[in-house]
């Protein structure tokens, strides 16, 4: 089985969230189970600066190659390193204008540039990579790319031949733009239509990637049920259930190689399950780091993550005011929208004893908050999945959510009665259901030492390692492979 993985982030070469962790990751997994993985990306700005700091090689594969089908009649390179420690090729899309932004999800025309990109993919998938059988495709980003082989690429001897594997990491964003983009992204014209792209007047990319590729999934069983409901299905709920026998839920995993509290470089204390004097002593150095006062017997409470609506952010601010009153520390390290960025270093300036806001993408001071805090929240409207609740139970901080999607799937209530369980949760999307979790998380906290050890350990003794989803991963890969839906 031969597979490229195409995706827009891909850590550490660009990443913004979570969808970078996944792809960077899985391929790993996968390795030994298929004849062969490469993953494809656009080479972003970031990119460059990424290859010198992890020092990974970087060869010319090709050059003065043009898009088949796109209007925009501009040649790209194709540069190839590997993913970290792996011989796994990442082949990397240059077009000096077209990735040039700082932040990746910069560039005004997404548009164009997306299609762009995603016809790229396809010429140097013909060019390059004949024996490619499956193109497994992330988010809208990509979603042209079944579009394009179901309708230019029909009759290729190459591209007809392979299958394709949607994964919907959030449903949140969809790539909707004016129908113009269909000719010069060199489309037919006839998926200006309800049952192909169009959607309310417009086009929607993600709804071409539903439609077209061959196997869908998202990233937890929870979330595949919810994204067919109208709460939760962003306007798509009535597509993805035409394509519901196709449709799969495979959780994510993360890398316990990598992000392992024993041997985590980038933390200054390594600790395990019976060492856990040494969390505490990296708590001691988050505080620092923090700028917060040094006291161990202070429940730090913390939060990782993109600041938008969709994380729940909206709960916690509406909260900060009664949790200053409390004995507690909070740090939050995040970057999203300005409104609630302000917000949030106004209460800073506020409670600058109580409260950590750090506005800014930092890798290692997020390990450093994993490894170091006591509890994690992630009150999310809706989440796909959710990683920072795994890389906090990884490193035995507790997490405290609202059990939907991949959170309902992965955190367990905990009962002190029984001391089973691996955090708190509740359902119903409120600020006063999450101040009620995050009291009675302090209360064990702080009154019953063996109950709060006893939910780190259960926390700790979790598996959220990739072998059994990267195995689902090959079965749809099968069921892909066994079904083109022409
Ligand atoms: N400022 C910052 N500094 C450093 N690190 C930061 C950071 N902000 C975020 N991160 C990191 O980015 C990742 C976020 O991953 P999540 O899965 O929690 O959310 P995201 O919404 O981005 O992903 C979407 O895709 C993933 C992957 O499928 C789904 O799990 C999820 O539900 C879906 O919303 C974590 O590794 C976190 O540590």
């Amino acid at each position: 089985m031969n597979i490229v993985l195409v995706s827009y982030e891909v850590d550490p070469f660009a990443k913004v969230g979570g969808l970078a962790d996944v792809v960077g990751t899985l391929p790993k997994f996968l390795k030994d189970k298929v004849d062969k993985i490469s993953v494809i990306m656009p080479f972003h700005k970031i990119v460059e600066e990424n290859i010198q700091k992890y020092g990974l090689p970087l060869e010319k594969v090709t050059e003065n190659l043009y898009p088949f089908s796109h209007s925009f009649k501009y040649p790209f390179s194709v540069f190839k390193s590997h993913l970290p420690e792996t011989d796994i090729p990442i082949y990397l899309i240059k077009n000096e204008n077209l990735f040039s932004t700082k932040d990746i999800y910069e560039y005004p025309n997404k548009d164009h540039q997306t299609s762009y990109f995603s016809d790229c993919v396809l010429t140097f998938v013909k060019n390059n990579l004949t024996d490619t059988e499956i193109i497994h495709i992330n988010d809208w980003q990509t979603s042209l790319i079944p579009v394009y082989l179901k309708n230019n690429y029909r009759d290729d001897k190459v591209l007809s031949k392979i299958s394709t594997v949607l994964t919907i990491h959030n449903l949140g964003y969809q790539g909707i733009f004016s129908p113009e983009i269909l000719s010069i992204a060199g489309l037919p014209g006839y998926l200006y239509n309800i049952d192909a792209l169009e959607f309310f007047g417009q086009i929607n990319f993600l709804k071409g990637g539903i439609l077209f590729s061959d196997i869908i999934n998202t990233v937890s069983k929870t979330y595949a049920e919810e994204i067919q409901t109208d709460e939760y299905g962003y306007k798509l709920d009535g597509v993805l259930k035409v394509r519901n026998d196709d449709l799969y839920g495979i959780l994510n995993g993360i890398d316990y190689n990598q992000f392992d509290p024993e041997t985590d470089k980038t933390i200054p204390y390594n600790f395990n399950k019976e060492n856990l004097e040494n969390k505490t002593k990296n708590k001691l150095a988050l505080q620092e780091k923090s700028n917060l006062p040094k006291n161990e017997n202070i429940p730090v409470i913390s939060f990782i993550g993109r600041i938008v609506e969709q994380k729940g952010i909206d709960l916690i601010s509406e909260i900060l005011d009664y949790l200053t009153l409390l004995d507690i520390q909070i740090v939050i390290l995040g970057t999203g929208e300005k409104r609630y960025e302000e917000l949030l270093l106004k209460y800073r300036d506020k409670y600058p004893e109580k409260l950590s806001i750090n506005i800014k993408f930092d890798k290692n001071f997020a390990q450093l908050i994993y490894a170091g805090s006591d509890m994690f929240i992630m009150p999310s409207k809706y989440e796909p999945c959710g990683l920072g609740q795994m890389y906090a139970m990884r490193y035995g901080t507790i997490p405290i959510v609202r059990y939907t999607g991949g959170l309902a799937d992965t955190v367990k209530e905990f009962s002190c009665s029984t001391y089973s369980g691996t955090g708190f949760g509740f359902y119903e999307y409120s600020s006063s259901n999450l101040l009620i979790e995050i009291l009675k998380a302090i209360h064990v906290y702080k009154r019953n030492k063996n109950c709060w050890n006893k939910l780190i350990i259960n926390a700790m003794n979790e598996d959220f390692s990739w072998d059994k989803s990267a195995d689902e991963y090959l079965h749809i890969y099968k069921r892909a492979l066994a079904k083109k839906r022409f």
